[in-house]
């Protein structure tokens, strides 16, 4: 898989990042028979990212034991599970199960991308300890394999498997790679409230499906305007249709809505389903600005990044 990336070994354990991701467009069709809805979505890691650290036990005894660290205000450890519906224990259940093997592992999940976000931390999590069990534990699984794998665990999940941008479709799992420039500065702000993804799909109306040429027409321009710096397009196609479900949900995240507004961004928007929110600008230093800017005024957690 292009642009998959590997742990890399310290005394403390394997160690790989798990960025966090800002869906840079995001269409929802109608909900289909399995019950999740289709999607269409340009999905972009960004430098803000956990960190685990994998230590592989002496034997296949079929442990798998989580623990998370906060290393920001804006994370709640204490809020993320630590038994077998942590996503990292799913993610790493299933990869074994693949290959008809046994896990024996402690992970350490090192968290800076808050929860209940949209920013798809728990997916990345999980996308990075799949990447790094294949890798630890030489399971030869090949990326087809990872990827249906991923797909098992979360929509999101196979999206973040590479660690590059991508045109997600379907539910989530239909992934192509996508030519996202790295480095193109971002701030992202998050109310205190989150908000579940299940409820936010749940209140949203999704457009009948939009014609296919179209619709694809309207990613490749996206992708064309972000290569070529062309900030003026890019409002029109910088968009999200789960945005007012959420605003409806989320009072803080109207009000934060309407302070990004305020602020010269060349587009801003919800990522995924919330509740955190992001605006693109032109330069590192027009960043700063309005992320000092956004914490002086807004009871939010905020941080300028870029895409990676
Ligand atoms: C909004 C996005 O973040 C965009 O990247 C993703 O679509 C969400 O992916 P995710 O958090 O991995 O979502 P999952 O854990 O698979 O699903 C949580 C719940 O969201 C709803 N859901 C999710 C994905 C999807 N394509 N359709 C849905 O209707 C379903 O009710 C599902 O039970
Ligand atoms: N490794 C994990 N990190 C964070 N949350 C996890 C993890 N594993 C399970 N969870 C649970 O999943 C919930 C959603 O977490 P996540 O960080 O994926 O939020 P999200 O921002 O809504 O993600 P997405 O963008 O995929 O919708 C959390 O509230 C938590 O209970």
């Amino acid at each position: 898989m292009q642009g998959i990336r590997v742990p890399r070994e310290s005394p403390a354990g394997w160690l790989i990042d798990a960025p966090a991701k800002v869906n840079v467009c995001l269409d929802v069709l109608p909900k289909r028979p399995d019950g999740f809805h289709g999607i269409r979505t340009l999905l972009c890691p960004v430098r803000l990212c956990d960190t685990l650290v994998v230590r592989p036990g002496p034997a296949d005894t079929g442990t798998i034991k989580v623990s998370v660290r906060a290393l920001n205000g804006s994370v709640n450890a204490a809020a993320v599970p630590t038994d077998d519906n942590n996503l990292v224990s799913r993610a790493l259940r299933a990869v074994f199960d693949q290959v008809g093997r046994k896990p024996d592992c402690r992970v350490t999940i090192n968290k800076r991308i808050p929860a209940q976000a949209g920013l798809g931390g728990g997916s990345s999590d999980a996308a990075a300890a799949i990447v790094a069990a294949n890798h630890i534990w030489r399971l030869g699984l090949t990326d087809s394999e990872m990827l249906s794998v991923a797909a098992q665990v979360g929509s999101d999940v196979p999206g973040q498997l590479s660690g590059r941008a991508n045109l997600c479709e379907g539910r989530g799992e239909l992934v192509t790679p996508a030519a996202v420039p790295a480095g193109l500065p971002c701030v992202i702000a998050k109310p205190r409230a989150g908000l579940s993804t299940a409820e936010v799909f749940r209140r949203c109306s999704p457009s009948a499906e939009p014609a296919g040429e179209s619709a694809t027409g309207r990613v490749a321009m996206l992708l064309q305007a972000l290569q070529a710096g062309s900030w003026r397009k890019l409002p029109g196609l910088v968009t999200n249709q789960l945005q007012a479900a959420a605003m409806e949900l989320c009072d803080e995240l109207r009000r934060l809505a309407a302070a990004f507004s305020q602020l010269p961004f060349v587009a801003h928007q919800m990522t995924g389903s919330g509740s955190a929110y992001f605006g693109l600008c032109r330069n590192h230093h027009q960043a700063k600005q309005a992320a000092a800017w956004l914490r002086a005024r807004q009871a939010a957690w905020v941080v300028a990044t870029c895409t990676t």
